[in-house]
This record gives C-alpha cells, structure tokens and sequence, in this order.
C-alpha cells in the first residue's frame, strides 16, 4: 500500500496576503512530516499525530499554541484522534495549559478503557501521564487577543471567520486509516462550550473497511449532522470520495446554513478535499508529491523532499 496523508488548516474567509504565505508554509510542513513518518514505517496513527502536532505548535492555526480565546479570554482546546484497524478513539475537551491536546488524546485512546476525557479529569490524566502544563499566557498569540476585542466589540457574530482548526488523515503502507483533529474552538465562546472536534463521528471518523476523514467548520452544525460518520456513510453506499463530501457538505448548508470544509483519505488510498466556507488551507503526499491549495480552483503540485 502506497502511504497517504491529507492535512488541513480549518475553514477560512479572507486571509492576508502575508498570513496566506504563513499558513501555505506550515500546512505543506505538516504534511511532509507526516509523509516522512509514514515513509520512515509509522503508522497512520503516529503520522496524524506527528502532523497535527506540528499544526498545534504553530501560532497560525486555531490550536494548541494559536487557539482562539473563550469570553473570558482564555485557551480551552478540544482534540480527537481514532485509529481504523481496531476503531480505537481518544478525545479530551477544554484542555487548558498543555502544549498539544492531540496527543494527550491519543493517550486517553492507548493507556486509558475510555474514550473521552474533559476538563479537571483531563487535567489530572495528563499530570498522571507526566505531560508538562505550561503557563496559560504562551497559548496566547497577539492576534488572538485582538481578535476577541474586535469579536466583543461586534454587534452580531459572524457564523464565519478567519480561523484555523487543524487536522488531518492518513492511511499507511499496512492499510491502515487514522485520523486527527484539533482546535482552540470559535472565539468568544462560553466557558466550557464543547465543539465537534473531540467528538467521535463529528470532528473526524476512522474505519480501515471505509477510509478517513478529519472536519472543520461551526462546530454546533456539524454535530448536529454528525459530518464525518454521514460523509463516510455515503462513502459506504458507493459514491466517490468527492460525492459524499459534496452531498453530506450540501445537507449541513441546506438544513442549519452551517459551513465547513472535510478532507478524506479512502482504505484503497484515494483522497479528497472539499469545503463550503470560503477557503480552506490543505495539503496532501501520496506517491512522491505534493499538492495543496487554500482557495477555489487553486491546486499546486510540487515533487516531496
Ligand atoms: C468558520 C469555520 C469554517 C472556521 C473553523 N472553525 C472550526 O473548525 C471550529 C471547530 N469546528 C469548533 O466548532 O470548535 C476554523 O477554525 O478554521
């Protein structure tokens, strides 16, 4: 099986010019790292970690360090991670102070029975687990302290902005699927507001029988669709990758005028990426290249280090 791995940076309206360059870089790094750990024998698994690891660390993307701050003007992350061989899942929900909420819930998915752990439990579990807080204040990015002054002083909210939930797919040379997803959430959130992404079948699926998927977009719309487990669903009734996007996309636009954007790798290695909010930053490796995009009709294909 050749590997494959799909990354995305969130939905988005309009970026600068300067930012768009920032968020290209970093989206085509954290697929090559993910590529190199799946070339380097990783499984699917340790690739959407390491890829969406990267992401977490870089202060561009809405997570880990960069995330979107809560009315109170902190960071609360949520994040998920599911393997396909064995439908094995982790998530944690409104995490504070750790650097990288992914692969705390890759370790509720291997060293704990649950699945889903939050807040103070979560907290608890990353200390038992020897993960380092960090203060609250290096989550905090400039632009997003200024982005919940200009959210505040708005009249009404906008459904959507320019953001940056990250997450990824992968498939390795064994046949297996994962994958990955992690925010900071939507800004100005109540304290506490759990979003899709840590949800098992919202923020992301994973089935070595189907294939993967990771989502981003108004958290509330696309639990209520569950999008990821509906995408796959219609992967299963026998449409292309592209198809289920489009019409599991369609039905969430249709019925709650919720936007979002998916990226999805199949068992058999095909992958796609879709999204109904203006832009969406994605890159993806297979066979030594390298596309991306982050606007409309806006592909490039580039030879893989
Ligand atoms: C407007 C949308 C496309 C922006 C998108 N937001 C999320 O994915 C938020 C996450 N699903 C949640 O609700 O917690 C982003 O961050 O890029």
């Amino acid at each position: 099986m050749n590997p494959v791995i799909v990354v995305h940076g969130g939905g988005a309206s309009s970026i600068s010019k300067d930012r768009k360059e920032r968020v290209r870089q970093g989206i085509i790094k954290a697929a090559e790292e993910g590529y190199r750990i799946l070339r380097d024998g990783g499984s699917a698994v340790d690739a959407v970690e390491g890829a969406v690891t990267f992401l977490e660390n870089h202060p561009e993307f809405n997570a880990g360090c960069g995330s979107v701050l809560n009315v109170n003007g902190d960071v609360e992350m949520d994040a998920s991670i599911m393997n396909g061989k064995d439908l094995s899942a982790g998530a944690v929900s409104a995490v504070r102070c750790i650097a990288n909420p992914i692969k705390l819930a890759r370790l509720v998915m291997e060293k704990t029975t649950h699945c889903f752990l939050t807040d103070q439990g979560a907290a608890k579990f990353a200390a038992a687990m020897g993960v380092p807080t960090i203060p609250k204040e290096q989550l905090v990015t400039e632009r997003n302290v200024k982005r919940l002054e200009k959210e505040k002083g708005a009249l009404k909210s906008d459904c959507q902005q320019d953001l940056g939930t990250v997450g990824a797919v992968a498939l390795d040379s064994k046949g297996n699927v994962a994958y990955a997803t992690s925010t900071g959430g939507i800004v100005n959130k109540m304290v506490g507001r759990v979003g899709d992404t840590p949800c098992i079948g919202s923020g992301g699926y994973a089935d070595n029988d189907i294939g993967a998927i990771s989502t981003t977009g108004h958290g509330e719309s696309i639990l209520k669709v569950n999008l990821a487990r509906l995408t796959l669903f219609h992967v299963e009734q026998g449409r292309t990758l592209e198809e289920a996007a489009d019409m599991a996309l369609g039905y969430m636009k249709s019925k709650l005028r919720g936007l979002g954007g998916v990226i999805l790798v199949s068992k058999a290695g095909d992958w796609a990426v879709k999204w109904t909010s203006t832009s969406m930053p994605w890159a993806a490796a297979k066979d030594g290249k390298l596309h991306s995009g982050i606007d409309l009709n806006e592909t490039s294909v580039a030879d893989l280090p």
